[in-house]
């Protein structure tokens, strides 16, 4: 591979990150502050009940901005948007920590869990055990793992340290080869991302393509790109009743609104 894509720059910056943060907080008393963290919420669970009442089951995205699209919205407060997103009729919530490419931050998932019921996932570029304790200190009630960006080995470790610290875990491919890598953990959660992470393109071809070589037993997410109530509805014909939803919602005025409008027109 020649010039590093931007995913490539983000692992190099996380790699920094941990390393600053543990000279800053050591993992022992990240330990400590994860077990006296707010109960986790059981994010699953919750996508489990939603979709198993035929309804679909939104994990609605706070993000501020993202490299590929930039800024998406100017008037910007996570506890706003997790209640409006609440009262829209999300499952869950998805929080962006990450600072250097998506403006976000950890004090957004703080304040976004805290305004609402619902359980959040923190979506950052997980590579070390460090971060996925961080996460439960943080009162996150689930991480992502992105395959693309783990070796096998590394992907084991991080599942596990979930599990020990009480997280669920959203494991996220774009092709059949990290499908299968996926599958070689137990967690149910399998997120299918229409955006190909080195190109930015999306297509929800990913997710058609992709469907039939999940086992029934776990769950799909639907990952990006789901921009109106026609890409909905191609999902749900297809099967797929669960979704992660950012930009559509962000560029709304009022993202619960638009959370209604797209996924519960009725
Ligand atoms: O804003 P969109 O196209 O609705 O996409 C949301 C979410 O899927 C996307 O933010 C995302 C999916 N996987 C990620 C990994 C890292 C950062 C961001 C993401």
């Amino acid at each position: 591979m020649s010039l590093p894509t931007v995913l490539e720059k983000i692992i190099a910056r996380k790699l920094e990150e941990v390393a600053e943060r543990s000279a800053r907080v050591p993992l022992a008393e990240l330990e400590t502050l994860a077990r006296s963290a707010s109960a986790p919420r059981g994010f699953a669970a919750a996508l489990r009940a939603q979709v198993e009442s035929k309804e679909p089951a939104v994990i609605a995205e706070v993000k501020k901005a993202s490299p590929s699209k930039g800024l998406l919205r100017e008037h910007f407060v996570p506890a706003e948007i997790a209640k409006s997103y609440e009262e829209g009729g999300a499952t869950c919530l998805s929080v962006l920590t990450d600072a250097d490419f998506f403006q976000g931050s950890d004090a957004y998932l703080q304040e976004a869990r805290a305004a609402c019921g619902l359980p959040v996932i923190r979506k950052d570029f997980l590579i070390d055990p460090y971060q996925v304790v961080e996460a439960r200190a943080l009162g996150a009630d689930c991480v992502l793992l992105i395959v693309a960006t783990l070796g096998d080995a590394q992907m084991l470790e991080l599942a596990a340290t979930a599990k020990e610290v009480g997280l669920d875990v959203l494991v996220e491919v774009h092709d059949g080869t990290e499908l299968e890598r996926a599958l070689q953990l137990e967690t149910p959660l399998i997120g299918i991302n229409n955006r190909n992470l080195h190109t930015f393109e999306v297509s929800l071809e990913t997710t058609l393509d992709l469907l039939p070589k999940v086992p029934r037993e776990r769950l799909v997410v639907t990952e990006s790109g789901i921009l109106n109530r026609a890409d909905v509805e191609l999902m749900e014909v297809s099967g797929v009743y669960a979704f992660l939803v950012g930009e559509a919602f962000m560029r709304a005025e009022k993202p619960g609104a638009e959370l209604r409008r797209l996924f519960f027109p009725n």
